[in-house]
């Protein structure tokens, strides 16, 4: 279980949020909702590991969860607005690159987003859409408990929702949490909202 206690953080001067706890147990999802600055991505990197909170803790299964960097960072996946895909290098070796970190296939993780066709293409050749999907394949690679999803659905066709509400189906079902920040709906069915 992840458990957010009083948590507290501040960019530059300004405090963005304080006093926020919550928990997350297996299977569940939370939908991060709020206005354009109120913290949604702050706190997915605060989740992440990224950044310090100034006040309060993160505990995972009770203990304190940045106790271990590298454990919290093997437990989760993070995608943030970036796509982090190297132009140069085709869709499967920049999802290459993650499968040797974390295990998984590459290729059956394309396959999963539909990307199968465009596997051998250098990533700047793809369309922003396309690009989406080939970040949202690493979700595919090997399990981790915990997803950290900023604005997944960011310029997805119909189809590749579908396909992205396939992967956190299955997630769920196998006892993984998500944490998506949004402003477009989510195919997370019966997902708590924590509105920031
Ligand atoms: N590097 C930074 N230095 C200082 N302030 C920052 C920095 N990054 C973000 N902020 C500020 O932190 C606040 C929260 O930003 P954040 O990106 O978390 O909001 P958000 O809820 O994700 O917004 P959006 O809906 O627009 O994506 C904003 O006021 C923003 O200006």
């Amino acid at each position: 279980m992840l458990q957010a206690e009083n948590l507290a953080c501040r960019r530059g001067e300004r405090v963005v949020f304080a006093g926020l706890s919550f928990k997350v147990e297996p299977g569940e999802a939370v939908l991060l909702t709020g206005a354009n600055g109120a913290g949604k991505s702050t706190l997915l990197r605060l989740l992440a590991g990224l950044l310090a909170p100034a006040e309060g803790r993160l505990l995972w299964q009770g203990a304190d969860a940045f106790a271990d960097r590298a454990a919290h960072a093997g437990r989760l996946r993070y995608l943030s607005h970036a796509d982090a895909l190297k132009p140069g290098l085709t869709a499967r070796e920049n999802l290459g690159f993650f499968a040797r970190l974390w295990g998984g296939d590459a290729g059956a993780a394309l396959d999963q987003l539909g990307l199968a066709a465009l596997a051998g293409l250098p990533a700047r050749v793809l369309s922003s859409g396309q690009k989406r999907r080939v970040a949202l394949a690493r979700l595919a690679l090997a399990p981790a408990a915990l997803w950290l999803l900023d604005e997944p659905t960011v310029g997805l066709d119909a189809a590749s929702v579908e396909r992205l509400g396939g992967l956190l189906a299955r997630h769920r079902a196998a006892g993984g949490m998500v944490l998506a920040a949004t402003h477009l709906p989510l195919p997370l069915p019966d997902a708590r909202e924590l509105r920031l």
